[in-house]
C-alpha cells in the first residue's frame, strides 16, 4: 500500500480532532490533491505525525490518531474536541435543556432557558478575527453565568472551519448537527434572530460583548486580490487603492506580483504549477497581514481559478475577501506593452506568456469586473472601495491627494 504524506496547519489538525471526537464523519472530509485509495499520514505545520487517514474510493474511510493531538487555542481558552466530546456526551445523558447559542442571547430567551442544568453550547473559531461573533457570544453568556444572573453550564466546542488541503466538504457543520452527533435530540436554538431583537437586550455582560464586537469588526482585515493579464492595470490600481486606504488611517500593504517575484517567489518559472504557488504564497502572505487587521491588496497574474480558489478560502479565515478581475481586453493590454513583454512572447522570445502561449481562465466568481480601457483609475478605486467596504468597515472613497 503506498503511503504519502500532507501537512495540515491548526485547523486542520483541529478537524482531525473533531473526527477522532465523533463530531465529524471521516466520510465527509475531503483531502484535496489525494490518491484516490491507499493510506495517507497527516503531519501538523511542525512535520509531527498526527494522524493516518485510510482512503478508499475516492473518500476518508477511516482515521486512525497518531499521538495526542495539541491542545486548541479557542479565543474562550484551551478547547480539544475530544475531551469536550467526551464531557458533552455525559451532560447531554443527563438530559437538562441543550440550548445551542448560535448568536447573542436576548434577555427573554436568557430567562425562558436559564435552568441548572441547561447546556449552553457556542462554538468557537480558531481565528479570532475572522467575522464571527460566536467568541464574543460565549464570553458574555460565561460573564452571565460567573455572576449567577443566568444558571446553567456553558460548553465551547471548536468550530471545523479548516481551510487547507483536508476540508469539511459541505462547510463547518453547523452547531445543532455537531450537538446531534453527540446525542441531542431536542436542540433549542437561541440568538438567531439578534438584530430584531436589540431593543431586548439587558444584561451588561451582553451589551458589553456586542460593542466590543462592533468595534472589533471596524479592526477586522481583509484580502483584495486583483487578476488580470499582464498589462491590465493591476498594479496601477492596486496601488492606488493602497494610497486612499492609506490615507483613510487603514493599515494596507500592496504586494504585486512582479515585486513578489523578485524576494517571495524568486527563481519560479511560470508553469502552471509554480504560477500556482506563487499566487498561494502571496496569497498567504496577504491572509497573515489580513489578521492583523491589515487590508493587504495582491496584484499576481492568478491566471488560474485553483490558486485563486486557494486564496480565498485561506483570506476568509482571517477576515473579508474581494476578487478584482481586471478585465482589460489582451488588444489593449498588448498595444500598452508597457514593458515590451507582449511583443518578445509574439516573437517566440519569452514562451508561456499569459494570453498568448499560457492561458488565463476568466474567474466566473469575481465580486468586481473592470476594464481599465473604459474607466479611469480613480472610477476603478472608488468601484472596489465601494464592494470593500461593504465587508470592512470603511469611510466614503476620498481619491488619494497622490491620485488627484
Ligand atoms: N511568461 C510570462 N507570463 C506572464 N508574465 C510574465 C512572464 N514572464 C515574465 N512575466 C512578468 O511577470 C509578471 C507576472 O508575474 P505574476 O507573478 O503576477 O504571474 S502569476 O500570477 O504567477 O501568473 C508580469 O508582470 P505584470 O505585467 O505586472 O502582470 C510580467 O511582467
Ligand atoms: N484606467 C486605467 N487603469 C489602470 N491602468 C491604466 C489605465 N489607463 C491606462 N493605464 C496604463 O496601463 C498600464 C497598466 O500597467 P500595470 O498597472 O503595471 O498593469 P499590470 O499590473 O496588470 O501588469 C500602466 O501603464 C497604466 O498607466
Amino acid at each position: 500500500m503506498t503511503q504519502s504524506q500532507l501537512v495540515v496547519d491548526a485547523a486542520g489538525v483541529d478537524l482531525i480532532e473533531g473526527v477522532l471526537a465523533g463530531f465529524v464523519a471521516p466520510r465527509d472530509l475531503t483531502l484535496h490533491g489525494a490518491p484516490a485509495a491507499g493510506a495517507v499520514e497527516v503531519r501538523d505545520e511542525e512535520n509531527t505525525p498526527i494522524a493516518c487517514l485510510y482512503l478508499a474510493s475516492g473518500g476518508v474511510a477511516g482515521v486512525e490518531p497518531r499521538r495526542e493531538l495539541a491542545t486548541m487555542h479557542g479565543p474562550a481558552g484551551a478547547l480539544s474536541a475530544r475531551p469536550c466530546a467526551e464531557d458533552l456526551r455525559a451532560l447531554i445523558a443527563a438530559g437538562g435543556p441543550v440550548i445551542a447559542l448560535e448568536g447573542f442571547p436576548t434577555s427573554k430567551q436568557l430567562d425562558e432557558h436559564s435552568d441548572k442544568d441547561a447546556l449552553w453550547c457556542v462554538t468557537v473559531p480558531r481565528s479570532p478575527h475572522r467575522h464571527d461573533h460566536s467568541a464574543n457570544v460565549a464570553r458574555a453568556v460565561h460573564t452571565l453565568l460567573a455572576n449567577g444572573e443566568i444558571a446553567g453550564r456553558l460548553v465551547a466546542i471548536p468550530a471545523f472551519d479548516a481551510a487547507g488541503p483536508l476540508t469539511v466538504t459541505d462547510g463547518s457543520p453547523a452547531l445543532p448537527t455537531l450537538l446531534h452527533r453527540l446525542g441531542a435530540d431536542r436542540v433549542v436554538l437561541v440568538g438567531d434572530a439578534f438584530t430584531a431583537a436589540v431593543g431586548e437586550l439587558a444584561p451588561s455582560a451582553i451589551l458589553d460583548e456586542f460593542s466590543r464586537t462592533r468595534s472589533s469588526a471596524a479592526q477586522s482585515g481583509a484580502v483584495v486580490l486583483f487578476t488580470g493579464l499582464s498589462g491590465s492595470g493591476k498594479s496601477t490600481v492596486a496601488k492606488a487603492l493602497g494610497a486612499a486606504l492609506d490615507e483613510a488611517g487603514r493599515k494596507t500593504v500592496v504586494i504585486d506580483g512582479d515585486e513578489a517575484r523578485q524576494m517571495l517567489s524568486a527563481g519560479l518559472g511560470f508553469d502552471r504549477e509554480s504560477r500556482n504557488l506563487n499566487v498561494e504564497r502571496i496569497g498567504y502572505v496577504a491572509a497573515t497581514a489580513a489578521s492583523l487587521g491589515a487590508v493587504a491588496i495582491m496584484a499576481p497574474i492568478a491566471p488560474f481559478e485553483s490558486s485563486r480558489a486557494a486564496v480565498r478560502a485561506r483570506a476568509l479565515r482571517a477576515g473579508a475577501f474581494v476578487l478584482v478581475h481586471i478585465s482589460t481586453p489582451l488588444a489593449e493590454c498588448e498595444r500598452r506593452d508597457r514593458k515590451g513583454l507582449y511583443a518578445k512572447a509574439r516573437a517566440g522570445e519569452i514562451p508561456d506568456f499569459t494570453g498568448i502561449s499560457s492561458p488565463y481562465e476568466p474567474p466566473t466568481d469575481a465580486d468586481i469586473v473592470i476594464d481599465t480601457s473604459e474607466i479611469s483609475v480613480d472610477d476603478a478605486v472608488a468601484q472596489v472601495w465601494e464592494i470593500l467596504s461593504s465587508k470592512v468597515q470603511l469611510g466614503p472613497y476620498r481619491p488619494a491627494i497622490a491620485q488627484s
